[in-house]
């Protein structure tokens, strides 16, 4: 079979866009290409730019600087009612005097699409799991329930983009595992490339294809879930990603794609990344390994104690006090292989070389 090798082009272009207010920079320079039948999210902690971006692309926001371009085509003069984009907020209320199928229909009676109206909105009723719901108030349905709605009425007029901005950060914990489940199914069944905004790493790890990690109005990653948290790029995205060991030191030695690194009280020999020269005798340099990369027991290279630990059911994290710092270090838990170690046990430990990020800077550079 003859394959397209046509490069896909960007649905959304995000180009050097910048905000200020009052003076104040909200999102710093910001470019991303944004690819059709993506799930991407921004993710970051509060304040760092994510909903302002958001509003941007949007069109509720004028940027300061930089272009937002869909489909190659400048989006500046454009305003939000006329981009064929989707909007999902977390307050972004229903229409109360109305029912469940008069909320979805809404969209399309609003642009004067009534073609073929009650199926269109019978079929996404079941694409979001509420069949038999439609003379419903909105009133009358649980909070997981509206967001389905909300869902629903967005993505029935088919926009290009579906933006969304923590559109499940008001339900409890177990429903909102179930409804990132169906997010994602539903953005693969629909084909809609959607433009997701949390805080939460856990929910960014499992529904996107790409994420891009903000922090003070910068993105500092824009990579693959795998990659986000497998090979962070700077310390934040190794701290805010997930838990992490980070070590700082300067490189020692480095030949035939191995580098020795000087950290503290001890040494750490891992391998170079790809195509990087950068990294000379004396460079300051961080590595990050993830707790469940490391290894326990009484014949690895750091001496270490034990301080505490937290159980978790399938695993056991200890937190201890070694001649490198403070490590943390997950292994699993054996049934039947006894209790976890307690406060002071001595041990060692060390890492599995090939787990190991290199990252390149000043200590604290991000
Ligand atoms: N209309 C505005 N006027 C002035 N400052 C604003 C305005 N909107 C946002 N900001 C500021 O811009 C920065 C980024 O805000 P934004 O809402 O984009 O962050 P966020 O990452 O979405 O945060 P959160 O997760 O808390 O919603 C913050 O410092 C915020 O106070």
């Amino acid at each position: 079979m003859a394959r397209d090798n046509t490069p896909a082009e960007p649905i959304l272009s995000i180009d050097h866009v910048t905000k200020r207010f009052d003076g104040a920079v909200a999102v710093n320079s910001v470019s991303i290409d944004i690819m059709q039948g993506e799930f991407v999210t921004l993710l970051g902690p509060s304040g760092c730019g994510k909903s302002t971006l958001l509003r941007m692309i949007a069109g509720f926001e004028t940027p300061t600087q930089g272009r937002i371009l869909m489909r190659g085509e400048d989006m500046s003069h454009r305003p939000a009612y006329d981009r064929e984009i989707g909007l999902v907020f977390q307050n972004l209320a229903l229409f109360p005097h109305m029912n469940v199928f008069d909320n979805v229909a809404f969209g399309l009676r609003a642009r004067g699409r009534t073609d073929g109206l009650q199926a269109k909105v019978q079929d996404m009723l079941a694409l979001v799991g509420l069949d038999g719901f439609d003379t419903r108030r909105t009133g009358q349905i649980s909070g997981g329930q509206r967001q389905r709605v909300a869902l629903a009425r967005s993505l029935v007029t088919q926009p290009d983009v579906l933006l969304l901005d923590e559109p499940l950060s008001a339900l409890d914990l177990k429903l909102r595992r179930q409804l990132q489940t169906e997010l994602k199914r539903i953005q693969q069944e629909t084909g809609i490339t959607f433009v997701f905004v949390t805080h939460d790493q856990e929910e960014a790890l499992s529904m996107s294809d790409r994420i891009a990690v903000m922090n003070a109005g910068r993105v500092e990653q824009f990579s693959s879930a795998v990659d986000t948290y497998h090979r962070p790029a700077t310390e934040f995205v190794a701290r805010f990603v997930g838990e992490t060991n980070l070590l700082r030191g300067q490189v020692q030695a480095a030949s035939g794609g191995r580098v020795t690194l000087k950290l503290d009280n001890v040494t750490a020999t891992v391998t170079a990344p790809a195509g990087d020269t950068s990294l000379g005798l004396g460079t300051d340099v961080a590595i990050s390994i993830r707790p469940e990369h490391m290894t326990l027991g009484t014949d690895q290279p750091i001496a270490a104690q034990v301080l505490s630990h937290s159980f978790s059911g399938a695993t056991i994290t200890y937190a201890l006090d070694s001649a490198a710092g403070r490590l943390l270090a997950q292994v699993p838990f054996q049934p039947g292989g006894g209790h976890p170690l307690p406060a002071k046990a001595p041990v060692s430990v060390g890492w599995t070389d090939t787990a190991v990020t290199l990252i390149p800077g000043k200590p604290g550079r991000s």
